[in-house]
């Protein structure tokens, strides 16, 4: 049975799941060398923002077949790291979205009413109408940096409050944000006019001190700013001292540099700060949420299913995935089989999509392709996270051409490989959506199914050839299941399928290519 380690607190309903497929263990709070000389027993791991997953974790990960986070952020993870090693990287994309989005806006509201200040002196004793005197949102300016999930629910929340919106988001479309009632403008110009500025990106080397004391620096002095995205966007530091200093009215921060917060100038900061402990994604609703979103693409994973949200196989979204399930096993058989066919050193392989597959949606297909052709090498230690990594470090030259106009089949796919011993193509549809038949041969079209055990002959089409074929087999105590054969013109040259109930002994093809006509034949396991 696989093992699961859950190193931070989550929900008992993805427990509850991963308990259906695994030993599950939790042990939180582990320090990184307890993490290290544990995390080798263990196929998956699932986290939150607590545990810190450095290379040195993964590469301990001997086991490790998927690290998954219940929430979005997966900055704590050294994913380039994962992705050379084929650890999966899931996360709950949708999970929190809400909840980090009310605590944004109510580190907003508290902000401008003061409210834990308020609440702090009232059950001290006092009664100190003055000093709470707030201010209101409505007709101010909200300024949302980084208009995704999140931001675009603090978007319409705010629209609905009556905020005038601007938005910071270089990879939204104008109508996207039209659509949401924000106005796209750039970054100064955002940190200038907004009365509130939010900020919803992830952290990346791009993004880290975004907020730093230059651009603090153009905000008004009223204005006031919220983190509730990740701790290193904002340098704490300058923030504090343009706090101290009155440059700007005050910010609410969840996250922070460095977490849990220790020794930080923002710790003396007086109302006009406030800090919450990472409290963005602790709804007991977002939590259920991410623990069996994530809770059920591990268990997926550990039984041999693809993930709905992998963060390091690009462009498989769940939507993708659901269309692409049955052509991925289609690409990935093809892709072992022209692998086997041309035997040695493949240095080429060229997939071409056809028909409705001629997208740029079926780019996931040649990933699957790739799989399948380096399995042979790789075993299962070749997934689709780092398939293309490992074709590249074996020197693989990996050309996709389209072919909308191929209509045989609804959709189908072409894959040839060219190595030092030569060139084969095979091509396969699906027939009734999930029922995968090779439909051609090094040019030879054919109709079957591949099967577990095969070979293939090329040979000249001429009387008693499948007779012989067939006897020597059968002396050999082969038996043979199914047989076609595929030519172009009759008497010409042919290519032949042959279904075999088990591997082919050692040693019979050398005796199958004696028989007068056959020039070549191979043997393929699937
Ligand atoms: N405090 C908490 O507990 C939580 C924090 N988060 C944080 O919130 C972040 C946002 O989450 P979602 O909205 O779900 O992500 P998302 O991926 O839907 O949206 C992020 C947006 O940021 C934009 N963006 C990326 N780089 C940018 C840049 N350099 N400048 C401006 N915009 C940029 C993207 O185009 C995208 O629209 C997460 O990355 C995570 O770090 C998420 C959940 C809970
Ligand atoms: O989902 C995210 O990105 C979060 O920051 C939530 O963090 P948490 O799971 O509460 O430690």
């Amino acid at each position: 049975m696989s093992k699961v380690l859950v190193s931070d607190p989550i929900d008992q309903a993805g427990i509850d799941i991963l308990s259906q497929v695994a030993t599950v263990d939790v042990k939180t709070g582990l320090k990184s060398a307890e993490l290290i000389e544990i995390i080798g027993d263990y196929d998956a791991l699932m986290i939150r923002s607590g545990t810190r997953v450095t290379e040195e974790i993964i590469e301990a990960g001997t086991q490790l077949k998927i690290i998954g986070r219940a929430g979005v952020g997966v900055d704590n993870v050294d994913v380039p790291a994962a992705t050379r090693k084929g650890i999966v990287v899931v996360n709950s994309p949708e999970g929190n979205t809400i909840a980090a989005a009310e605590h944004a806006l109510a580190m907003m509201l508290s902000l401008s009413r003061h409210i834990p200040d308020a609440n702090a002196s009232v059950k001290r004793g006092e009664w100190d109408r003055k000093t709470f005197v707030g201010a209101e949102v409505y007709k101010k300016t909200i300024g949302i940096v980084g208009l995704g999930k999140i931001g675009s629910h603090v978007a319409a929340v705010a629209k609905a409050m009556g905020m005038k919106l601007l938005a910071y988001d270089p990879f939204i479309s104008n109508e996207r944000a039209e659509q949401i009632g924000c106005q796209l403008v750039d970054l100064d110009l955002l940190m200038q006019q907004a009365d509130y500025i939010t900020l919803h990106i992830p952290k990346t080397p791009e993004t880290t001190h975004l907020i730093n004391a230059k651009t603090l620096a153009k905000m008004k002095p009223t204005a006031r700013i919220i983190n509730c995205a990740r701790g290193g966007i904002i340098d704490e530091a300058a923030l504090a001292a343009a706090i101290k200093e009155g440059k700007i009215a005050g910010a609410a921060l969840d996250v922070f540099e460095s977490e849990p917060l220790g020794e930080s100038d923002l710790r003396s900061l007086g109302k006009e700060a406030i800090l919450t402990p990472h409290l963005g994604a602790s709804t007991t609703e977002a939590q259920v949420n991410v623990a069996i979103d994530v809770a059920e693409q591990i268990r997926d994973v550990l039984l041999g299913l693809p993930a709905r949200s992998a963060v390091n196989i690009p462009g498989l979204g769940p939507d993708v995935l659901e269309e692409l399930k049955p052509y991925m096993q289609l690409a990935e058989t093809l892709g072992n089989l022209v692998g086997q066919l041309a035997g040695g050193r493949v240095e080429t392989l060229t997939v071409r999509l056809q028909g409705e597959l001629a997208t740029n949606k079926s780019q996931p297909l040649v990933v699957a392709s790739l799989k399948g052709l380096l399995h042979q090498a790789l075993r299962e230690r070749v997934n689709y996270v780092n398939a293309n990594i490992e074709a590249k470090e074996r020197g693989i030259r990996v050309i996709e051409t389209r072919d909308a106009s191929v209509r045989d089949y609804a959709g189908s796919l072409r894959l040839e490989a060219t190595g030092t011993l030569g060139t084969h193509s095979v091509t396969g549809a699906l027939l009734g959506e999930k029922e995968i038949h090779l439909t051609d041969v090094d040019g030879f079209p054919i109709n079957v199914p591949p099967s577990k055990h095969m070979v293939f002959t090329l040979h000249r089409d001429m009387p008693g050839i499948i007779g012989k074929l067939g006897s020597l087999l059968g002396s050999f105590n082969v038996n043979i299941a199914s047989m076609q054969v595929g030519r172009k013109i009759v008497r010409g040259d042919a290519v032949m399928a042959l279904s075999i109930d088990d591997p082919l002994p050692d040693g019979i093809l050398a005796e199958i290519t004696k028989v007068q006509g056959i020039r070549d034949a191979y043997t393929v396991t699937l």
